[in-house]
Protein backbone atom coordinates (compact mmCIF):
# COMPACT_ATOMS: atom_id res chain seq x y z
CA UNK A 1 0.00 0.00 0.00
CA UNK A 2 1.46 3.33 -1.01
CA UNK A 3 2.02 6.14 1.83
CA UNK A 4 -0.59 8.10 0.74
CA UNK A 5 -3.08 5.17 0.41
CA UNK A 6 -2.36 4.35 3.71
CA UNK A 7 -2.32 8.58 5.30
CA UNK A 8 -6.04 8.56 3.11
CA UNK A 9 -7.32 5.41 4.88
CA UNK A 10 -6.43 6.87 8.21
CA UNK A 11 -7.94 10.14 8.00
CA UNK A 12 -10.95 9.20 6.04
CA UNK A 13 -12.80 8.74 10.08
CA UNK A 14 -12.20 12.08 10.51
CA UNK A 15 -13.69 13.45 6.98
CA UNK A 16 -16.83 11.82 7.69
CA UNK A 17 -17.18 13.66 10.84
CA UNK A 18 -15.91 17.09 9.25
CA UNK A 19 -18.72 16.60 6.92
CA UNK A 20 -21.39 16.38 9.49
CA UNK A 21 -20.35 19.48 11.11
CA UNK A 22 -22.93 21.90 10.87
CA UNK A 23 -20.97 24.38 9.41
CA UNK A 24 -20.10 22.31 6.27
CA UNK A 25 -23.46 21.34 6.21
CA UNK A 26 -24.47 24.38 6.32
CA UNK A 27 -22.59 25.05 2.97
CA UNK A 28 -23.98 22.44 1.63
CA UNK A 29 -27.75 24.00 2.79
CA UNK A 30 -26.95 27.85 2.22
CA UNK A 31 -27.27 28.70 5.51
CA UNK A 32 -24.53 29.83 7.81
CA UNK A 33 -24.91 33.03 10.76
CA UNK A 34 -22.98 35.97 9.73
CA UNK A 35 -20.93 35.93 12.61
CA UNK A 36 -19.91 32.24 11.85
CA UNK A 37 -19.08 33.53 8.39
CA UNK A 38 -16.68 36.33 9.41
CA UNK A 39 -15.20 34.45 12.16
CA UNK A 40 -13.64 32.14 9.63
CA UNK A 41 -12.86 34.47 7.18
CA UNK A 42 -11.01 36.26 10.05
CA UNK A 43 -9.05 33.04 11.19
CA UNK A 44 -8.81 32.08 7.89
CA UNK A 45 -6.58 34.92 6.90
CA UNK A 46 -4.47 34.12 9.35
CA UNK A 47 -4.48 30.33 8.66
CA UNK A 48 -3.64 31.09 5.26
CA UNK A 49 -0.28 33.39 6.29
CA UNK A 50 0.95 30.95 7.76
CA UNK A 51 0.36 28.24 5.43
CA UNK A 52 2.29 30.72 3.19
CA UNK A 53 4.94 30.50 5.36
CA UNK A 54 5.34 27.04 5.71
CA UNK A 55 4.94 26.28 1.74
CA UNK A 56 8.05 29.42 1.42
CA UNK A 57 9.87 26.38 3.50
CA UNK A 58 8.89 23.44 1.51
CA UNK A 59 10.30 24.97 -1.50
CA UNK A 60 13.04 25.65 0.31
CA UNK A 61 13.32 22.02 1.07
CA UNK A 62 12.66 20.42 -1.97
CA UNK A 63 15.27 19.13 -4.34
CA UNK A 64 13.10 18.33 -7.59
CA UNK A 65 11.81 20.87 -10.22
CA UNK A 66 8.76 18.48 -10.45
CA UNK A 67 8.11 19.09 -6.41
CA UNK A 68 9.04 23.11 -6.21
CA UNK A 69 6.27 22.92 -9.46
CA UNK A 70 3.73 21.50 -7.19
CA UNK A 71 4.74 23.65 -4.20
CA UNK A 72 4.96 27.07 -6.36
CA UNK A 73 0.89 26.21 -8.03
CA UNK A 74 -0.18 25.88 -4.30
CA UNK A 75 1.17 29.41 -3.62
CA UNK A 76 -0.58 30.90 -6.45
CA UNK A 77 -4.18 29.38 -5.08
CA UNK A 78 -3.55 30.50 -1.82
CA UNK A 79 -2.59 34.06 -3.11
CA UNK A 80 -4.97 34.33 -5.92
CA UNK A 81 -7.87 31.82 -6.11
CA UNK A 82 -8.54 31.29 -2.44
CA UNK A 83 -9.55 35.18 -1.52
CA UNK A 84 -12.51 34.25 -4.07
CA UNK A 85 -13.56 31.93 -1.53
CA UNK A 86 -13.00 33.98 1.54
CA UNK A 87 -15.03 36.86 -0.46
CA UNK A 88 -18.22 34.81 -1.16
CA UNK A 89 -18.57 34.18 2.34
CA UNK A 90 -18.02 38.16 2.97
CA UNK A 91 -20.49 38.72 0.52
CA UNK A 92 -22.91 36.76 2.27
CA UNK A 93 -22.38 38.21 5.38
CA UNK A 94 -22.58 41.62 4.11
CA UNK A 95 -18.81 42.57 4.98
CA UNK A 96 -15.66 43.52 3.27
CA UNK A 97 -12.68 41.19 3.13
CA UNK A 98 -10.62 44.05 4.56
CA UNK A 99 -12.71 44.43 7.51
CA UNK A 100 -12.07 40.70 8.76
CA UNK A 101 -8.28 41.23 8.35
CA UNK A 102 -5.59 42.34 11.12
CA UNK A 103 -7.12 40.54 13.85
CA UNK A 104 -6.18 38.35 16.64
CA UNK A 105 -5.54 34.54 16.07
CA UNK A 106 -8.15 32.80 18.03
CA UNK A 107 -6.96 29.57 20.31
CA UNK A 108 -7.39 26.42 17.52
CA UNK A 109 -6.10 29.08 14.84
CA UNK A 110 -2.55 29.49 16.90
CA UNK A 111 -2.36 25.15 17.79
CA UNK A 112 -3.00 24.40 14.35
CA UNK A 113 -0.71 26.96 12.57
CA UNK A 114 1.77 25.89 15.41
CA UNK A 115 1.27 22.52 14.40
CA UNK A 116 2.49 23.29 10.85
CA UNK A 117 5.49 25.63 12.08
CA UNK A 118 6.67 22.96 14.35
CA UNK A 119 7.46 21.02 11.68
CA UNK A 120 9.63 23.43 9.17
CA UNK A 121 11.96 24.29 12.66
CA UNK A 122 12.83 20.37 12.89
CA UNK A 123 11.25 18.34 10.79
CA UNK A 124 12.18 17.54 6.96
CA UNK A 125 10.21 17.71 3.87
CA UNK A 126 7.76 15.20 4.55
CA UNK A 127 7.35 16.01 7.77
CA UNK A 128 6.25 19.44 6.87
CA UNK A 129 4.15 18.06 3.40
CA UNK A 130 2.45 15.69 6.10
CA UNK A 131 1.11 18.23 7.93
CA UNK A 132 -0.19 20.29 5.23
CA UNK A 133 -1.69 17.65 3.00
CA UNK A 134 -5.10 17.82 5.14
CA UNK A 135 -6.06 21.36 3.82
CA UNK A 136 -5.59 20.53 0.48
CA UNK A 137 -7.06 17.42 1.25
CA UNK A 138 -9.95 17.97 3.23
CA UNK A 139 -11.70 20.70 1.29
CA UNK A 140 -11.58 19.24 -2.24
CA UNK A 141 -13.34 16.26 -0.51
CA UNK A 142 -15.77 18.60 1.13
CA UNK A 143 -15.85 20.35 -2.28
CA UNK A 144 -15.89 17.06 -4.68
CA UNK A 145 -19.09 15.83 -2.13
CA UNK A 146 -21.38 18.24 -1.91
CA UNK A 147 -21.21 18.86 -5.56
CA UNK A 148 -21.59 14.92 -5.49
CA UNK A 149 -24.79 15.35 -2.97
CA UNK A 150 -26.03 18.30 -5.71
CA UNK A 151 -25.59 21.01 -3.32
CA UNK A 152 -24.20 23.60 -5.51
CA UNK A 153 -27.24 24.67 -7.11
CA UNK A 154 -27.75 27.96 -8.34
CA UNK A 155 -29.85 29.30 -5.37
CA UNK A 156 -27.65 28.27 -3.02
CA UNK A 157 -25.80 31.34 -2.10
CA UNK A 158 -22.21 28.70 -1.39
CA UNK A 159 -22.48 27.45 -4.95
CA UNK A 160 -19.06 29.64 -5.75
CA UNK A 161 -17.27 28.13 -2.89
CA UNK A 162 -18.24 24.54 -3.20
CA UNK A 163 -17.26 24.94 -6.97
CA UNK A 164 -13.99 26.35 -6.72
CA UNK A 165 -13.22 23.65 -4.04
CA UNK A 166 -14.36 21.10 -6.25
CA UNK A 167 -12.41 21.93 -8.90
CA UNK A 168 -8.80 21.61 -7.09
CA UNK A 169 -10.37 17.90 -6.64
CA UNK A 170 -10.87 17.37 -10.31
CA UNK A 171 -7.70 19.24 -11.62
CA UNK A 172 -5.14 18.11 -9.46
CA UNK A 173 -6.09 14.28 -8.80
CA UNK A 174 -7.90 13.45 -11.84
CA UNK A 175 -10.08 9.89 -10.32
CA UNK A 176 -8.37 9.45 -6.95
CA UNK A 177 -7.53 11.67 -4.20
CA UNK A 178 -4.11 9.82 -4.24
CA UNK A 179 -3.25 11.74 -6.44
CA UNK A 180 -3.30 15.12 -5.37
CA UNK A 181 -0.20 16.85 -6.15
CA UNK A 182 0.77 16.86 -1.98
CA UNK A 183 0.22 13.22 -1.57
CA UNK A 184 2.99 12.21 -4.72
CA UNK A 185 5.46 14.15 -3.00
CA UNK A 186 5.05 12.24 0.19
CA UNK A 187 4.67 8.67 -1.63
CA UNK A 188 7.99 10.02 -3.66
CA UNK A 189 9.61 10.75 -0.35
CA UNK A 190 8.36 7.60 1.96
CA UNK A 191 10.46 5.42 0.74
CA UNK A 192 13.96 7.01 1.70
CA UNK A 193 12.54 6.74 5.92
CA UNK A 194 12.05 4.22 8.61
CA UNK A 195 9.01 2.82 9.70
CA UNK A 196 8.77 4.66 12.88
CA UNK A 197 10.07 7.95 11.02
CA UNK A 198 6.40 7.59 8.82
CA UNK A 199 4.31 6.58 11.39
CA UNK A 200 5.38 10.41 13.39
CA UNK A 201 4.93 11.90 10.08
CA UNK A 202 1.45 10.04 9.78
CA UNK A 203 0.65 11.36 13.28
CA UNK A 204 1.19 14.57 12.14
CA UNK A 205 -0.91 14.01 9.37
CA UNK A 206 -3.39 12.86 11.33
CA UNK A 207 -3.28 15.86 14.00
CA UNK A 208 -3.47 18.40 11.42
CA UNK A 209 -7.06 16.42 10.05
CA UNK A 210 -8.70 16.61 13.55
CA UNK A 211 -7.23 20.57 13.43
CA UNK A 212 -9.33 21.10 9.92
CA UNK A 213 -12.52 19.58 12.45
CA UNK A 214 -11.91 21.86 15.23
CA UNK A 215 -11.14 24.89 12.95
CA UNK A 216 -14.91 24.47 11.74
CA UNK A 217 -16.22 24.08 15.09
CA UNK A 218 -14.03 27.19 16.01
CA UNK A 219 -15.25 29.40 13.61
CA UNK A 220 -19.52 28.09 13.86
CA UNK A 221 -19.16 28.75 17.95
CA UNK A 222 -16.63 31.80 17.74
CA UNK A 223 -14.66 29.58 19.72
CA UNK A 224 -12.51 32.76 21.35
CA UNK A 225 -9.94 33.80 24.28
CA UNK A 226 -12.11 33.89 27.39
CA UNK A 227 -9.90 36.56 29.08
CA UNK A 228 -7.97 38.07 26.84
CA UNK A 229 -8.77 40.65 23.97
CA UNK A 230 -10.27 38.50 20.99
CA UNK A 231 -11.81 38.87 17.65
CA UNK A 232 -13.70 42.20 16.89
CA UNK A 233 -16.09 41.57 14.14
CA UNK A 234 -18.14 44.54 12.08
CA UNK A 235 -21.14 46.64 14.27
CA UNK A 236 -23.93 44.97 14.07
CA UNK A 237 -23.08 41.79 14.58
CA UNK A 238 -22.38 39.92 18.13
CA UNK A 239 -20.08 37.37 18.71
CA UNK A 240 -21.46 34.28 20.88
CA UNK A 241 -20.46 31.47 22.78
CA UNK A 242 -21.59 27.87 22.60
C1 LIG B 1 -8.22 25.96 7.79
C2 LIG B 1 -8.15 25.77 6.31
N1 LIG B 1 -7.81 24.57 5.83
C3 LIG B 1 -7.74 24.39 4.51
C4 LIG B 1 -8.02 25.41 3.63
C5 LIG B 1 -7.96 25.20 2.14
N2 LIG B 1 -6.70 25.55 1.56
C6 LIG B 1 -5.81 26.34 2.17
S1 LIG B 1 -4.41 26.55 1.27
C7 LIG B 1 -4.97 25.59 0.05
C8 LIG B 1 -4.16 25.35 -1.16
C9 LIG B 1 -3.25 24.25 -0.93
O1 LIG B 1 -3.00 23.58 -2.13
C10 LIG B 1 -6.24 25.09 0.35
C11 LIG B 1 -7.00 24.20 -0.53
C12 LIG B 1 -8.37 26.66 4.18
N3 LIG B 1 -8.64 27.72 3.39
N4 LIG B 1 -8.43 26.82 5.51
Amino acid sequence: MSFSTELIEAGTPILDHIMEHPFVKGIGAGQLSKEALMFYVTQDFNYLNEFLHADAVALLKSTSREDMQIIDNQLDFLLSSESEAHKNFCEVAGTSYKSLQGQPMAPTTKLYTNHMLETLKAGDLIDIIAAMTPCPWTYAEIGKKLVEQGKNTPDNVFTPWIELYADTADEDSGETPEQLPLFEILDREAPKYSRQRLNQAKRSFLESCEFEWDFWEQAYYQKDWQFLPGVKLPVGTTVKTK
